[in-house]
């Protein structure tokens, strides 16, 4: 498709989905996973993961009463409009204004430079018809910082935008579809005036006469439609790596090499144990991300409770949690999906495998809702705050109640003694808790030697963010350890996981050797043990490998991809595919009488044949 064919077909199939919704009628789960199957980004994912929620979260009950019905009905479309072509992850660096004018009882928004344009939020470009518009409040000629507000965008009769607003599609994006079904947009005001009550103001305030009312809740609630679409980006990140999983480990499976004896058939490539050592890591992660997924969910729901109870004390960890789990998870699911494509041999590059079209549609989650590195900075913050206030009196707690033993975790000496010794859960979750917290103890040592903090976090950026990731591989070792202490339904299911488990944790070991060896976590010996054992894992996946996958139960038509049919069938299939390209319409190409035959007639006659 074209690009304006493309950004079409999603309009038709986002509204066939919300008809769909309403006539069946589906529930909340089950849109979502509607959302799932549609599997093309869109203006609905911004209309109801931010713009939604955005009200709901930052609203008045009045603004809520008059805006969510009409948003609940789709009779308005709304978009999520903060980054800036200037600005992106510097939130209280934006640029636009938004100044209150007394006389009129309204706001001014206006862009006044090039870079304050609005610039990337999806749904923008070309469907909505309002947004959540992220300026710099001014009242009084005083900047009170970035706020919230509920501007219309476009005629409701006609769709063409309102006077005083320019706005526009940003132009293509990476890859051939992809992401480019979505109308990533860009905006400008020429001074364009909205009523004052179209502010947010749950959480601050202007008065009729223009006082600005600050907040009595903490001003990160402004932040809480980020965290809210982050800790789903986790449970997200599940899918797509299993999504690239399944496709790698069946064509795994059907795909031989080298091997044959005396003329028998070729060695599967899935037996390899360099495959096993590539795929089975990443088949682990599919699933220790998705039960870090379950519990960030469970965060979440939990500290939403309490902030309604105005109970604030766990929303520092759970913007850690939903900050570091986000840029953790889509760091390597991204990475993962890459990993398949090269498991797939040369077939991984064919578009009919799926996977250049799920990386190109994946990659963006590393950088969309917070880019990967500012956000484990963010966590990184969190971690040298906590570490500081050790021996405080005030005990760590949730995710960073390890840290409470901290005397016990920086003096302790691994027991491993054989290799089986890596199947014991205690043993593994204080590697990682010994690994994590003396990481982040260095980069606090090493901070405190500088006089000015800030310099200092800036010389340590780098160690800062690795000790960030440790903490994050902690949390997600930890969850998977603490599901499978629950109850699992199945025969034989429990000991499939715990192999999964240790995988998953044995590799990070493998992956990130350097950090337990330089903090003494463990010995090279240990991790040669580690070794042993991961391979003897590999090993008892294997017969099961292709089970684990077809547990994910992604139909045919779902995953979109040759190689990874569940029937195997492959290279009939690939054939097929082949013939299907418009280049295999005819058999002579367009443009051979154009430039292949004059160009071999001139070498015919130069050669003298
Ligand atoms: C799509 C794929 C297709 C197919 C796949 C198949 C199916 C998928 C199905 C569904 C889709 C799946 C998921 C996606 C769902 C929906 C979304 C869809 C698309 C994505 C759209 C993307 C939208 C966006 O990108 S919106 C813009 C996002 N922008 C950012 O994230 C900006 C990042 N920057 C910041 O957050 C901040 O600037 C900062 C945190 C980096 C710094 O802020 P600030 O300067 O104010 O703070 P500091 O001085 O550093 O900190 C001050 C204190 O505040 C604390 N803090 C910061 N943030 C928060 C927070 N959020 N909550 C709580 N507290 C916070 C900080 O810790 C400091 O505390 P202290 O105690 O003072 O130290
Ligand atoms: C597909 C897609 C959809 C999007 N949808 C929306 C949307 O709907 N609404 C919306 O408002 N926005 C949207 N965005 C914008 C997105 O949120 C921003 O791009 C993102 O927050 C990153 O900001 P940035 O582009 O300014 O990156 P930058 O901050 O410019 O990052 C560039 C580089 O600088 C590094 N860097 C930046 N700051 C620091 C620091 N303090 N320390 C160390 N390194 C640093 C980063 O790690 C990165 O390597 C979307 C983006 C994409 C790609």
């Amino acid at each position: 498709m074209t690009r304006k064919e493309l950004f079409k077909n999603t309009l038709r199939k986002s509204v066939h989905a919300w008809k769909l919704i309403n006539e069946l009628p589906l529930s909340d789960d089950e849109s979502l996973m509607l959302r799932h199957f549609m599997d093309q980004p869109g203006f609905l994912d911004l209309h109801w993961r931010m713009f939604v929620p955005a009200i709901k979260g930052q609203g008045t009950e009045e603004q809520k009463q008059k805006w969510l019905p009409l948003a609940n009905k789709m009779q308005i479309i709304g978009c999520y409009a903060q980054t800036e072509l200037g600005h992106g992850s510097n939130v209280q660096g934006l640029e636009t204004t938004a100044t209150f004018d007394p006389q009129t009882d309204q706001f001014i928004l206006h862009s006044p430079t090039q870079t304050s344009s609005k610039w990337w939020p999806g749904g923008l470009g070309k469907v909505s018809t309002h947004a959540v518009i992220y300026a710099r409040l001014i009242t009084d000629g005083k900047d009170h910082g970035v706020h919230g507000f509920i501007v219309q965008l476009r005629n409701m009769d006609d769709h063409s935008p309102l006077p005083g607003i320019t706005i526009g599609d940003i132009g293509v994006k990476f890859g051939n579809g992809a992401y480019n079904s979505m109308d990533n947009g860009f905006l400008m005001f020429d001074k364009f005036c909205i009523p004052r009550d179209q502010m947010l103001m749950r959480l601050s305030k202007v008065t009729r006469e223009g006082k600005y009312v600050p907040s009595d809740v903490p001003r990160q609630l402004m932040y809480g439609t980020m965290v809210s679409v982050r800790q789903t980006i986790v449970s997200n990140a599940s899918i797509a790596m299993a999504r690239a999983v399944c496709i790698a480990t069946r064509y795994s499976a059907v795909r031989r090499q080298f091997g044959s004896q005396n003329g028998g058939i070729e060695t599967q490539v899935i037996d390899y144990k360099t495959q096993q050592n590539r795929l089975f890591p990443l088949l682990a992660s599919a699933y220790a991300f998705r039960f870090v997924g379950e519990w960030l969910k469970w965060l979440y729901t939990d500290v939403t409770q309490r902030l309604e109870a105005s109970d604030f004390a766990t929303l520092p960890e759970a913007h850690a949690c939903t900050a570091g789990l986000k840029s953790m998870t889509t760091s390597a699911t991204s990475d993962g999906i890459e990993e398949c494509r090269k498991l797939c041999g040369g077939h991984g590059y064919l578009w009919c495998s799926g996977l250049p079209e799920l990386f190109a549609v994946y990659v963006p989650a590393c950088t969309y809702e917070g880019d990967n590195v500012v956000l484990q900075l963010q966590v990184a913050r969190f971690l040298m705050k906590t570490v500081s206030q050790l021996g405080s009196g005030k005990a760590p707690a949730g995710t960073t109640a390890y840290m409470g033993r901290a005397k016990h975790l920086l003096q302790c000496r691994s027991s491993i003694r054989k290799a089986e010794d890596w199947l014991n859960p205690a043993m593994v979750l204080e590697t990682f808790e010994a690994r994590a917290l003396r990481m982040a103890v260095s980069c606090a040592n090493n901070l405190s030697k500088f006089e000015n903090q800030e310099q200092g976090f800036s010389e340590l950026l780098a160690d800062l963010v690795e000790a960030a990731i440790a903490h994050c591989q902690l949390i997600v070792v930890s969850k998977f350890i603490v599901k499978l202490e629950g109850e699992i339904k199945g025969k034989g299911v429990k000991n499939q996981l715990k192999n999964l488990c240790y995988i998953y944790a044995l590799h990070l070991i493998h992956k990130h050797l350097g950090d337990f060896l330089s903090t003494n976590s463990i010995t090279s010996e240990q991790a040669s043990l580690a070794n042993h054992q991961l391979r003897s894992l590999y090993t008892q996946v294997r017969p099961n490998a292709v089970a684990l996958v077809d547990a994910f139960d992604y139909t045919d038509h779902y995953l979109g991809s040759v190689l990874g049919r569940y029937d195997g069938n492959v290279y009939p299939k690939l054939f097929e595919e082949a013939l299907k390209d418009p280049l295999n319409d005819t058999v002579v190409p367009d443009g051979y009488h154009e430039y292949i035959r004059p160009l071999i007639k001139q070498h015919l006659r130069s050669a003298r044949l």
